[in-house]
C-alpha cells in the first residue's frame, strides 16, 4: 500500500489545511493519508490549544472519509517528536510500500535541518504544498500540491476569520474563543 503522511500543528486547523488532504487523495496515488497533530513541533516553544483538542477537531472533520485517519502517536509522547521518529511508527505499522510526506512550501527553507534529515529523506518522497508568499526554486524539485490559500493558524489566532475555518468545526472554534 501506498501512505501519505501530513504532520501539523493545526493550532488551529484551516481550510488549506483540508485542501491539502483533499489535493493529495486526488493527485498521489495512495491509499490512505495519515494527519498527524503534533504535541509540540521540535522547532516551536509554545502551543495555543490542548493536543488533544487539535486532534479531536481534526478527527470531527475528516470522520466521514475512510482514506483519512488521524493518529494520536504524537500528541501521545507529550513531548515535541521529530518526524522521523513518526514515520518509523507508521512504516512499522502499515509496512507501506512508499511513503510520501506533505509538507507546506514555508518548511523548505529548514527542511534540511530537520533531524536526521539524510535518514528521513531517504524513507520518504516529499510532496510540497505551494504557499503564497513562500517562492523557493527548491520546488522544482519536488512533486507539488496547488493550495493557493492565503491562511496560517497565526494569522487566525491574530484575526480570527470564521471563513477560514472548516464548517463541521466552526461551533466547536467558536466555543474554543469564548472560553
Ligand atoms: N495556506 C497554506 N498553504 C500551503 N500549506 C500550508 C498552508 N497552511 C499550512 N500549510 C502547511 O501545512 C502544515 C501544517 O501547518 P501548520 O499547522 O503549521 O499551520 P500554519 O498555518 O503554517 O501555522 P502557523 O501560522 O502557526 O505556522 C505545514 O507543513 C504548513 O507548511
Ligand atoms: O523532524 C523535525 O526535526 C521537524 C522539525 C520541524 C518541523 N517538523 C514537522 O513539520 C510538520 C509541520 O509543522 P508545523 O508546525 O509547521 O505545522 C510537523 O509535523 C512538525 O513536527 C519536524
Amino acid at each position: 500500500m501506498q501512505l501519505a503522511v501530513f504532520g501539523g500543528s493545526f493550532d488551529p486547523v484551516h481550510i488549506a489545511h483540508v485542501k491539502i488532504v483533499e489535493q493529495a487523495l486526488k493527485s498521489l496515488e495512495i491509499d490512505k493519508i495519515v494527519v498527524v497533530p503534533t504535541f509540540l513541533n521540535p522547532f516551536k516553544t509554545n502551543y495555543h490549544l490542548e493536543p488533544n483538542t487539535r486532534y479531536e477537531l481534526l478527527k470531527k472533520i475528516f470522520q466521514k472519509n475512510k482514506k483519512v485517519e488521524i493518529c494520536d502517536f504524537e500528541i501521545k509522547q507529550n513531548e515535541a517528536v521529530p518526524s522521523i521518529k513518526t514515520v518509523n511508527y507508521l512504516k512499522n505499522l502499515y509496512k507501506p510500500s512508499k511513503i510520501y510526506l506533505i509538507i507546506g512550501a514555508d518548511n523548505l527553507k529548514s527542511l534540511e535541518k530537520w533531524y536526521k534529515f539524510d535518514e528521513l529523506n531517504s524513507l520518504v518522497e516529499f510532496v510540497v504544498a505551494t504557499r503564497d508568499g513562500y517562492v523557493d526554486n527548491k520546488i522544482d524539485s519536488y512533486k507539488v500540491l496547488n493550495i493557493d490559500i492565503n491562511i496560517s493558524s497565526s494569522k487566525l489566532r491574530e484575526e480570527f476569520d470564521l471563513n477560514f475555518i472548516p464548517y463541521q468545526i466552526k461551533d466547536d472554534i467558536i466555543h474554543h474563543i469564548k472560553t
